[in-house]
């Protein structure tokens, strides 16, 4: 790959300590992870590394924790989950840094894998933090960044490692970039964007720039509560960031500047309750009750979302159209799924998806192996779709 140094420049790992930086952020319900895409994904990496002798230490985020160490956002079971899939036994280390990763490490022979708890649980993490570098840095001699939806980032174990340590991209690192350049590199007009989710925060700015390399932007989920809002129709208890009205308008404005249409929701389904089968009710975008809460897109949306796509050459998806996880609030996001879905495999659309709840989404409606390229990333899909420079793929080039 132009740029960048990979595996297949790393030399002899027999016996090196190689710090591995995977995403392993993955859906879980119940306790168990329900989408293990992005486990397959790192999988060759882990084991060709593996093969070769070196001491793979892995190293991962799990959700946000606010104030250090959270037992819920524990990566010991994503260990076990890791051990299942690749069909090779994974160790545990119960801090990324200090005594207990060092003891792990120590006690490694030459093949073995062992995965480091939550970078995150250290605040210094992502605030790409020398010293915290310093103290990952001394468990490794090589490092290999295999997380591209992660590298959005610039974190210590993202961006700070490749710094001080030689650094290579891994396979999956390798073959997203690949990907994405051959499927969007040069997309075929008209483009469409479907953007969703809950991440709205850190989703939103890039939206700012995306409005100018799409021809309509359809916005659903959680995202769209925050325009609604924004706009001045009420949204009830519904997910909304409503301190990120302005930037919200400020986003409209552009699109109208640039020539995008900007597509909300004209119905939706409410709820009170935030869980499955809780009773609900489809109702105009301009009724939403007081105390319900918009779960999905309805079917008038849903109807208006196909249309776009018979009019895309490319579509481009990141973020669940309602909380697909709790029936029957999966409804829209399986219909548009299967509508993309199947205009893909009739050669008439170029369908680019990504984000761990995404994929989850588009496994959950049976066609993610008919969408054109699917990608483990979502955040990071949409900043490189947006022409930035991601700061963990920077730093990894030669
Ligand atoms: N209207 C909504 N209200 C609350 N949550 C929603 C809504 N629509 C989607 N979501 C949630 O968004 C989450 C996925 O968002 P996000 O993390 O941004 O996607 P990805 O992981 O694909 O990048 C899902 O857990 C889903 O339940
Ligand atoms: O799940 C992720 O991103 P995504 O939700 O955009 O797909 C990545 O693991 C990054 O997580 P972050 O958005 O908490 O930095």
């Amino acid at each position: 790959m132009a740029g960048f140094k990979t595996l297949d420049t790393i030399g002899s790992v027999q016996g090196k300590r190689v710090l591995v930086r995977v995403d392993l952020n993955v859906p879980v319900a119940d306790g168990k992870v329900s989408d293990a895409t992005r486990i397959e994904r790192v999988a060759p990496t882990i084991t060709e590394l593996s093969d070769k002798g070196a001491k793979v230490i892995l190293l991962a985020h799990f959700g946000r924790p606010k104030d250090g160490p959270d037992p819920k956002l524990s990566l010991e079971p994503i260990a076990k989950a890791t051990s299942e899939v690749i069909g090779r036994p994974v160790g545990f280390a119960a801090d990324c840094i200090g005594e207990k990763a060092s003891a792990a490490i120590a006690a490694m022979k030459d093949g073995d894998i062992v995965l480091l708890e939550n970078t995150r649980f250290h605040k210094a993490e992502e605030k790409n933090d020398p010293a915290f570098t310093r103290e990952l840095a001394a468990n490794g001699d090589l490092y290999v960044n295999d997380a591209f939806s992660a590298a959005h980032r610039a974190h210590t174990s993202t961006e700070g490692l490749a710094q001080v340590l030689p650094a290579f991209a891994g396979r999956t690192m390798q073959a997203e970039l690949e990907a994405l350049e051959k499927g969007l590199g040069n997309p075929a007009k008209p483009v469409v964007a479907i953007v969703g989710g809950a991440k709205i925060s850190s989703k939103l700015d890039l939206l700012m720039n995306l409005v100018r390399k799409v021809d309509a932007l359809v916005i659903g989920g959680g995202m769209a509560n925050t325009f609604l809002a924004a706009r001045g129709t009420k949204v009830g208890k519904s997910l909304c960031e409503h301190d990120l009205a302005q930037t919200a308008r400020q986003i409209m404005i552009e699109a109208a500047d640039a020539g995008c249409a900007i597509v909300l929701p004209v119905d939706g389904v409410v709820a009170k309750e935030f869980k499955a089968n809780a009773d609900n009710q489809t109702v105009a975008i301009e009724a939403v009750p007081e105390d319900g809460m918009i779960l999905d897109v309805g079917p008038k949306t849903v109807a208006a979302i196909n249309d776009w796509i018979d009019r895309a050459a490319t579509l481009v998806w990141n973020g669940p159209l309602g909380a697909f996880e709790l029936a029957p609030f999966d409804a829209a996001t399986v219909s548009t799924a299967k509508h993309a879905a199947a205009r893909t495999k009739a050669g008439k659309l170029v369908s680019v998806a990504g984000g761990g709840d995404t994929v989850a989404a588009l496994n959950h409606a049976g066609v993610a192996d008919d969408f054109t390229y699917v990608s483990t990333a979502g955040g990071a899909f949409l900043e490189w779709m947006e022409g930035k420079d991601l700061p963990g793929v920077e730093v990894l080039k030669a």
